[in-house]
C-alpha cells in the first residue's frame, strides 16, 4: 500500500492538483472563446457550409506559417471543450483534420438568429472582467460594487458615461433576449388575455418585439431608462418606449414584465422595485400580474450543471451588488412587497418564470 501525505493518498493529491490547475487556467477557456469571436471562426465555417479543412481555415486567416501550430492547437482545446468538432475524413489530403461547428460554437455565428457573441464581447472585454483582480478590495469597501471599485462609479452610472460600453452592454443584453424567443413557444399561457404589458427594464426592446408579434393585440411598452430608450425609432401601434426611472414611478398596465432585473439588485432594492410593480398593475381597480424572468437555485432538483451555473452567475452578480435566489427568498420578497401569492414556471435550461399576484 502507498504511504499517506498528510493522511491523504497520492491519488486523492493528484486529483486535487489536477483541480486546481484547472482553475487557475480558467481564464484561458474565456480567453480562447474570445480569440474566435475575434477571428470570426465560426462565420467562417458556416459560410463555407461544410467542415473546413485546417489549411483552408489558416489561409481565410491569413495565419502567419509560423503561427498555425498555434492555430491548430487553440482549436484544439476549444473541440475537446465542445466548441468544435474535429472531423478526419480521406476528403483532404494527408488526412489533414477539419473542423465543424457544434451547437454552442452555431450561437456565435454573427447574423445568424440566435447569436451569443456580443454577450462574449461584452463580458470578455478587459476593463469589466479585469475588475475581478479586486475581488478582496471589493470585500473590505463597505458600500462599494466590485465595478464601484474598479469603474469608480456604480455600473448604470459607468454605462451612463461611456456610451460605448452602453450599446456593448446594451447589445449583449438584446442577443440573450433572442433565446426567450425559443422559451416563450411553451409558455403562451402567460400572455394570453391580458391587454398591456410594461417591459421595467426592457432595454432596447427585444423581448418586447417577440411578444408583440406573438400577440399582435398586447400593448407592450418598453421602459427602461431615458439612455438606453431615447433614440429608438422602431415604435408600432403596440410597442412605445417610455424612458424613466423605475425606483421612481412605473408606467401602468395590467401586467409588468421584469426579466433579468431583480438579480441586479439587493432584497430592499428588489422590494422598493415590486411595490412600483404592484402600483402599476393595480391602477384603477384592476387586478394584473407581474412576470419575472430569473433564475431560481435549485440545488436538490438541478443537475449538477445547471446549479454550476446559477452560482457562477451569482457571483457574476456580485459585481453590481445583486443576487440569485433560491425559492425561499423569492418568496420572503414577494411577501414584503405586499404580493398574495406566486406560480414558478420552468423557462429555459437555467431560467425560470415566476408570475407574482397582488
Ligand atoms: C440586465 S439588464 C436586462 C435587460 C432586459 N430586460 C433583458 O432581459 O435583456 C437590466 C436593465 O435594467 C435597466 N435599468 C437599470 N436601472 C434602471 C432604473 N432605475 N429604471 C429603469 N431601468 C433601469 C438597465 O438599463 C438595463 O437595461
Ligand atoms: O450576463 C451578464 C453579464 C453581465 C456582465 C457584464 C460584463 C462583465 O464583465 C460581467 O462580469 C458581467 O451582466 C449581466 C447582467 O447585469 C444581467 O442582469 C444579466 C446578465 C449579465
Amino acid at each position: 500500500m502507498s504511504s499517506l501525505i498528510n493522511g491523504r493518498k497520492p491519488s486523492e493529491i493528484y486529483k486535487a492538483q489536477a483541480l486546481l490547475y484547472k482553475h487557475i487556467y480558467a481564464f484561458i477557456d474565456s480567453m480562447s472563446l474570445k480569440w474566435t469571436v475575434e477571428m470570426n471562426i465560426p462565420n467562417i465555417i458556416h459560410n463555407h457550409g461544410k467542415p473546413i479543412s485546417l489549411s483552408n481555415l489558416l489561409s481565410i486567416l491569413k495565419v502567419p506559417s509560423s503561427k498555425c501550430g498555434n492555430v491548430q492547437r487553440i482549436m484544439r482545446y476549444l473541440a475537446h471543450n465542445g466548441f468544435f468538432e474535429i472531423i478526419k475524413t480521406q476528403e483532404f489530403e494527408n488526412d489533414e483534420e477539419a473542423y465543424a461547428l457544434t451547437v454552442a460554437s452555431e450561437l456565435l455565428v454573427k447574423g445568424s438568429e440566435l447569436c451569443l457573441a456580443p454577450m462574449v464581447e461584452c463580458v470578455l472585454d478587459p476593463t469589466l472582467s479585469g475588475s475581478y483582480h479586486e475581488m478582496k478590495k471589493w470585500i473590505y469597501e463597505e458600500d462599494l460594487t466590485l465595478f464601484g471599485v474598479t469603474l469608480g462609479a456604480g455600473f448604470w452610472d459607468f454605462l451612463e458615461k461611456n456610451p460605448g460600453y452602453n450599446k456593448s452592454f446594451n447589445e449583449a443584453m438584446a442577443s440573450d433576449s433572442k433565446m426567450i424567443n425559443l422559451a416563450l413557444r411553451d409558455c403562451d399561457f402567460v400572455f394570453e388575455g391580458l391587454e398591456s404589458i410594461v417591459d421595467v427594464g426592457g432595454g432596447t426592446g427585444t423581448t418586447a418585439k417577440i411578444i408583440c408579434e406573438r400577440f399582435p393585440k398586447l400593448k407592450c411598452v418598453v421602459f427602461d431608462r431615458p439612455q438606453v430608450v431615447e433614440n429608438l425609432t422602431d415604435q408600432s401601434d403596440n410597442l412605445t418606449y417610455v424612458g424613466g426611472d423605475m425606483f421612481q414611478s412605473i408606467p401602468n398596465g395590467d401586467s409588468v414584465l421584469l426579466k433579468w432585473i431583480l438579480h441586479n439588485w439587493i432584497d430592499k432594492d428588489c422590494i422598493r422595485i415590486l411595490k412600483k410593480c404592484k402600483e402599476a398593475v393595480t391602477s384603477d381597480g384592476k387586478k394584473g400580474k407581474v412576470i419575472i424572468i430569473d433564475m431560481v437555485i435549485n440545488e436538490k432538483k438541478d443537475e449538477n450543471q445547471i446549479t454550476q451555473v446559477k452560482l457562477l452567475m451569482d457571483v457574476n452578480m456580485a459585481s453590481l451588488n445583486g443576487k440569485e435566489r433560491n425559492e425561499d427568498e423569492w418568496k420572503k420578497l414577494f411577501k414584503e412587497a405586499g404580493f398574495q401569492d406566486y406560480k414558478i414556471s420552468p423557462l429555459t435550461g437555467y431560467l425560470s418564470l415566476i408570475e407574482i399576484y397582488p
